[in-house]
């Protein structure tokens, strides 16, 4: 202590503080999202002061309408509302919406509330209290330890969190289709046909059918996942277990499933998902491949003030993998390792989703 300077030790006093406290940006974001409020601003459509918000609260109790103003100046901190002037020569501040926030509203089709809805629900919250108690025991999970089940177990018992799941990762589907459809649109052309593996409830290959009308595409997930889900032209739901057989495609499509998993794991998905390329007998004319949505978790040598706070969400993410099922985000080296030990021959990255990036696999 003697050689850290007064200045030195109030800076990380700081840090401390700063970090015991960074569970509040999120609660903070969630409550603002329980009470409507970026819904209530957007309706507004006009910069709101305090007072009109707080009338516009339909279900403010009002012996916490004083306190809203403190919700607020949070969230403009955290980039979520801005303040603007409500008109000219007038003194008051107006809230108003920022990109962030406009991504959370209930209408717009390209929404993360439901992803903010799963992430944040108490089931998924409570395993980060017993993460400490899960490096002291042989659990698979902290998910585990939280709840003495794992999240399959739990999810068969509580329909309600298969849903919130589901429509979670249809949120987050939605962005990254209209993000690929436009930027990687030259890897679907020449394709006949594709496979989702682990496709969920469709979102993906339903946007990538509508886009692609000559692409027979193939969902293909767990059998209660798919079960009662419609097929239409050129789309249609598989039931089976990628562990053991996929089914035959001239292109595998895998968003957001290696990640799931460990390595073993995923060396076991690759090689089904290499027999289904295989198996597709076209001759050498369409360039069967793998395409892969996930993670490269940057070199913690390229981390720079610019990019430091992609690199925080990519590890927020890793401890996601972690704390909930046994999954991991992978830098290109292990990726690379996995694509050689499945028995593929090269690869190519395209950084081209933000915190994810679109990898092709080929035989
Ligand atoms: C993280 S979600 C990703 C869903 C979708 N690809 C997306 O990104 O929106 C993982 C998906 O893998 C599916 N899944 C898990 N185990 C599976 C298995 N053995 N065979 C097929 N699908 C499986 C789950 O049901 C779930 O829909
Ligand atoms: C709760 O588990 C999470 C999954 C998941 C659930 C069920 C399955 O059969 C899976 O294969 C995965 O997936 C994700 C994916 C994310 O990107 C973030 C998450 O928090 C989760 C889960 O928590």
């Amino acid at each position: 202590m003697d050689k850290v300077n007064v200045n030195e030790l109030l800076e990380a006093q700081a840090h401390v503080w700063n970090h015991i406290f960074s569970f509040i940006n999120s609660m903070s974001l969630k409550c603002a999202v329980d009470l409507g409020i970026p819904d209530i601003i957007h309706s507004h459509g006009k910069p709101m002061t305090v007072a009109e918000l707080v009338a516009a609260l339909p279900t403010l109790n009002p012996t916490k309408a004083r306190y809203i103003y403190r919700l607020m100046r949070i969230l403009v901190h955290s980039g979520f509302f801005a303040q603007q002037k409500l008109s000219h020569g007038v003194q008051e501040d107006g809230y108003v919406l920022t990109n962030a926030s406009r991504l959370l509203l209930k209408d717009n089709p390209l929404s993360l509330t439901p992803f903010l809805k799963f992430e944040l629900d108490p089931i998924l919250t409570k395993p980060w209290d017993f993460l400490g108690l899960w490096f002291q025991n042989n659990d698979c999970t902290s998910f585990y330890t939280a709840h003495g089940k794992t999240y399959w177990d739990y999810a068969d018992h509580d329909p309600n969190l298969g849903n919130i799941f589901n429509e979670g990762m249809a949120s987050d589907a939605r962005l990254v289709s209209s993000v690929l459809i436009d930027k990687c649109k030259g890897s679907f052309e020449g394709l006949d046909s594709l496979v989702d593996v682990g496709g969920g409830t469709g979102t993906l290959a339903k946007a990538i059918a509508h886009a692609f009308p000559h692409l027979d595409c193939t969902v293909f997930d767990l059998p209660h996942v798919v079960a009662g889900l419609q097929d239409s032209c050129n789309l249609k739901y598989v039931g089976g277990d990628m562990f053991e057989d996929v089914p035959v495609a001239d292109a595998v499509l895998l968003k957001w499933i290696l990640h799931d998993w460990n390595d073993n794991e995923c060396l076991k998905i690759l090689k089904r998902c290499k027999e289904a390329i295989l198996n597709q007998d076209k001759g050498v004319m369409i360039k069967k491949k793998v395409m892969i949505i996930d993670m490269v978790l940057m070199d913690n040598e390229k981390v720079n003030e610019e990019n430091s706070k992609t690199f925080e969400t990519q590890l927020f993410m890793d401890m996601v993998m972690m704390a909930v099922l046994t999954g991991r985000q992978r830098r290109e080296d292990e990726w690379a390792r996995l694509f050689c030990a499945a028995g593929f021959s090269h690869y190519k990255i395209f950084p081209l989703l933000g915190l994810r990036s679109f990898i092709e696999v080929y035989p």
